[in-house]
């Protein structure tokens, strides 16, 4: 079978996107969803495979721009709507696009990609490392306390549908991007990515509503939730289903939460997706009463290990040489001299000898400071060739804020 490689057409972007959801097996996208999905999705960014004139495979492309450790942002590529039809499948088709897709992000001279993956198994052999991971878990808020620390009392709270809060929110959104590796910057239509809620899809929940915590009459932090209603003879039994929650200082963030469990006829508090070192596990009296759960968020593809490492700081000072191993994409393994500090680093290809041996998807883990060369050491995937080198990697690439992202795409 030979399939060729197009950008898509305008035109055909309902065609690729009935393709897709075929592939997902799942129902359709709602129409808001669809809709949503449309206005982000960027001209010339959706590589299509093609078997004569039936569209068999799909890997589109956003152009966003996401914080590194340091705070800095750097200009990446976010990998999505991959599929292959069933009728295609296992016949390498998905290789040909991420070859074509990683070519095409080395010209536009971007130094690493990312994506989240349907299965985390597919794309190691691509190069992609799990560079950062979600909280997710539930509260149990008839047996569970929240510390209160002093100021909490003077918090208020106004309750609005979530799309009515768009613009405080974005704005307090605007504020957490550089504090955090991992978050990416609005782009414009992604705004209101975050308030579809089409109500098929709210599984017996309610509307998607937005509680703004206001201090002196400023906006400083949001939550977004539904609820949903559930009866058992012993009496209520709801839930609060928490998409979304931030806060520009401690009291409101405690405040936001002491608000969510303390919602009539609920005693649940579900989360999906908040960072793995998220407050919400020093609020809590109780963490037993807790369940917590950790899964992979962002996979980091390192395309420029030169320009990928020195765009980036360091926790402690580094001076290593790497010698980085890239099966997919031999020509660009390497051994590279890395100096740096918290104040900024340089990453220059050298002759000298390597040091520590990583491969390319171990790098993308390391790189925003979630995984660490350590413990990947251990698993025997990065190796020591001179003593004392994977101590001072692994204590440089980690950073004392964990990586997040805050949202799929
Ligand atoms: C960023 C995102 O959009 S994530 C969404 C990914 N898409 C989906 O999950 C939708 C449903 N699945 C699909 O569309 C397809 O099965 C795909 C895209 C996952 C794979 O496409 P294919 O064309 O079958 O992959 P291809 O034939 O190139 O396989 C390459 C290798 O990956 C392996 N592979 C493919 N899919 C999977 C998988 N789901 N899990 C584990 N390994 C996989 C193959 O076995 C093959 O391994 P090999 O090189 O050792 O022989």
């Amino acid at each position: 079978m030979t399939t060729e490689l197009r950008v898509l057409a305008p035109e055909q972007w309902d065609t690729m996107f009935d393709r897709i959801e075929r592939a997902f097996t799942g129902a359709p996208e709602s129409p808001e969803g669809r809709a949503q999905w449309r206005r982000v999705s960027e001209p010339g960014r959706m590589l299509t495979a093609w078997d004569g004139d039936e569209l068999v495979g799909t890997a589109g492309a956003f152009s966003f721009r996401m914080t590194l450790p340091g705070g800095a942002p750097a200009a990446v590529s976010g990998v999505t709507m991959v599929s292959v039809q069933p009728t295609h499948r296992r016949r390498g088709v998905l290789t040909s696009m991420m070859r074509r897709q990683l070519d095409d992000f080395r010209d536009r001279g971007e130094p690493f990609a990312v994506l989240t993956a349907s299965e985390p198994a597919i794309y190691g052999r691509y190069g992609y490392g799990i560079a950062s991971r979600q909280l997710s878990g539930t509260v149990d808020t008839d047996r569970v306390v929240l510390h209160a620390p002093q100021g909490v009392e003077q918090v208020r709270f106004r309750l609005l549908p979530a799309a009515e809060a768009l613009g405080a929110c974005e704005r307090i959104y605007a504020e957490l991007v550089p504090a955090r590796a991992g978050m990416l910057a609005r782009q414009p239509g992604w705004e209101t990515q975050a308030v579809v809620d089409a109500p098929g899809e709210r599984g017996g929940a309610g509307p998607l509503l937005c509680v703004l915590a206001e201090t002196d009459g400023e906006v400083r932090g949001y939550a977004r939730y539904s609820t949903t209603s559930r009866w058992s003879p012993a009496g209520p039994q709801g839930s609060v289903n928490l998409k979304e929650v931030s806060a520009l200082d401690p009291v409101t963030y405690a405040a936001l939460w002491r608000y969510l469990a303390g919602i009539d006829l609920t005693s649940t508090i579900a989360f999906r997706n908040l960072p793995v070192d998220d407050p919400l596990v020093h609020l809590v009296s109780d963490p037993r009463r807790c369940t917590l759960g950790f899964r992979d968020a962002l996979h980091l593809r390192v395309l420029d290990v030169g320009a990928a490492l020195s765009a980036r700081s360091y926790a402690a000072p580094v001076d290593v040489v790497l010698a980085v191993e890239d099966a997919f994409r031999p020509e660009d393994s390497g051994t590279w001299r890395l100096t740096g500090d918290a104040k900024g680093a340089s990453c220059e290809r050298t002759t000298d000898a390597a040091e520590l041996v990583v491969p390319v998807a171990q790098l993308g883990a390391a790189y925003l400071g979630d995984a660490s060369l350590r413990s990947m050491a251990g698993a025997g995937f990065v190796r020591e060739l001179r003593p004392g080198a994977l101590a001072e990697a692994s204590a440089a690439f980690r950073t004392d804020t964990a990586p997040w992202l805050p949202h799929g795409f």
